[in-house]
């Protein structure tokens, strides 16, 4: 051994020929084990991870407890003793070695409990992102992707999702400026989420629907169907008719905006990530009569890392707060008002014209938009991509997502 893990020594450590320290070369590489009375403690490649024993038979990959042709468990973990413990430990350079008390043994390569780590999973990303205000966006000079490319080619394709996976926007361009060839786009990368505006929407300034979006006033920032328990993960646009002045579009990082709360206030970026509130959208026009509720709250953060994967900000459709007691909520619009003035920001705001033939995706999870009053007609197209059918392409092309 090369000496001690400097542990503390608790009394639920086992007894001393187990508490010993083992060490395999090279120094480099090398990994270090201890056996406590309810864990197992390894130090390899930098890191010190703790696996609880019921954890480690779980994650059996043997044979008999794990289908490698479907990636599916077969063991019932239900069956499994919860005071179990390893009653011997090897480890080589590659492999971590456990028998169980009942002789089944169970290796375990030691870079798959890195990865598989929580301490590996809370250094590391889910989602790899570059945040962007609009000069960070235009430096980066990201291409927009041909549409003939978009469609024949993986190249294209993996292009796109790359940068729409790193900045949550992007364009395809020479579209055929038609709903149908919007469509086909949609549908190289997802499955079109159908929502109460159905699959393909065209939309124009005709209040057709009982929502400003079908009026020619401005609309400010915002993430849409906010008021749906899983708000839709993509949004698409193409501008297939516009014969008139002003309707540009604005596009704002979430996330960036989001990331200065947590610099500045991270009590204030704790509390718009716990307090729980309802969106809501009330329809009553024409034929159509909708009432849809989504709760959640603003920031949403995946509490090993504190990494952001969704936000929710849209002050047209925000409902009543009812959930939240006098003095949180003065609190809670303290952080958001903090959150708006970071989202207001000139800096942040990217502002793009839609033509008929460029198609913009957004990340409708991270990206903010909004557009400006216009006049004359104008007609937009698109739809709401399903987020895991977006993921499962961009994954399938070998892309962190
Ligand atoms: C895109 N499309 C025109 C179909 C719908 C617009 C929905 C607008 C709604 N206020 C929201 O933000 O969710
Ligand atoms: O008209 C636009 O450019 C966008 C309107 C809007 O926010 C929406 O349809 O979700
Ligand atoms: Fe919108």
């Amino acid at each position: 051994g090369h000496g001690s893990l400097g542990l503390p020594r608790g009394t639920r450590t086992v007894p001393a020929a187990a508490a010993r320290c083992h060490h395999t070369a090279p120094e480099s590489l090398s990994c270090a084990w201890q056996l406590h009375g309810d864990h197992l403690e390894l130090r390899y490649a930098n890191t010190l991870m703790r696996f609880d024993f019921v954890w480690l038979r779980d994650h059996c990959r043997s044979a008999s407890c794990y289908n490698a042709k479907t990636n599916q468990r077969s063991l019932d973990t239900a069956s499994v003793d919860l005071g179990i413990k390893p009653k011997a430990v090897r480890v080589d350079e590659t492999t971590l070695f456990l028998t169980w008390p009942d002789g089944h043994v169970t290796r375990y390569g030691l870079e798959w409990l890195v990865k598989n780590s929580y301490e590996g999973q809370k250094q590391r990303v889910m989602h790899p992102r570059i945040l962007w205000n609009a000069e960070i966006y235009r430096q980066a000079q990201v291409p927009s992707v041909d549409c003939r490319s978009f469609l024949e080619t993986d190249e294209g394709l993996k292009e796109f999702l790359q940068n729409f996976l790193l900045y949550g926007i992007a364009f395809v361009e020479n579209v055929t400026p038609t709903k149908e060839d919007t469509q086909i786009l949609a549908e190289r990368i997802s499955l079109i989420r159908e929502t109460i505006y159905g699959r393909m929407w065209y939309f124009t300034s005709d209040f057709s629907r009982g929502d400003t979006a079908y009026t020619k006033l401005a609309l400010d920032r915002h993430t849409d169907t906010t008021y749906f328990q899983e708000p839709c993960g993509i949004q698409v646009f193409h501008c297939l008719k516009h014969e008139g002045t002003g309707g540009r579009t604005l596009l704002v990082d979430g996330f960036y905006a989001a990331e200065q709360v947590l610099r500045q206030a991270p009590d204030q970026f704790e509390l718009l990530s716990k307090v729980p509130l309802k969106h809501e959208y009330v329809e009553n026009v024409g034929d159509c009569h909708n009432h849809m509720i989504g709760v959640g709250p603003v920031l949403n953060v995946y509490p090993w890392n504190n990494e952001l994967y969704l936000i929710r900000y849209n002050n047209y459709d925000r409902a009543v707060i009812n959930t939240v007691p006098y003095d949180v909520v003065h609190r809670w619009y303290t952080a958001h008002r903090t959150l708006t003035a970071e989202l207001r920001r000139p800096e942040n705001e990217l502002w793009v014209k839609l033509k008929p033939g460029k198609a913009l995706f957004i990340d409708n999870w991270r990206v903010l938009h909004g557009r400006e009053a216009f006049t004359g007609y104008r007609q937009l197209c698109g739809c709401y991509l399903t987020r895991d059918d977006v993921l499962n392409t961009a994954r399938l092309l070998g892309l962190q997502a």
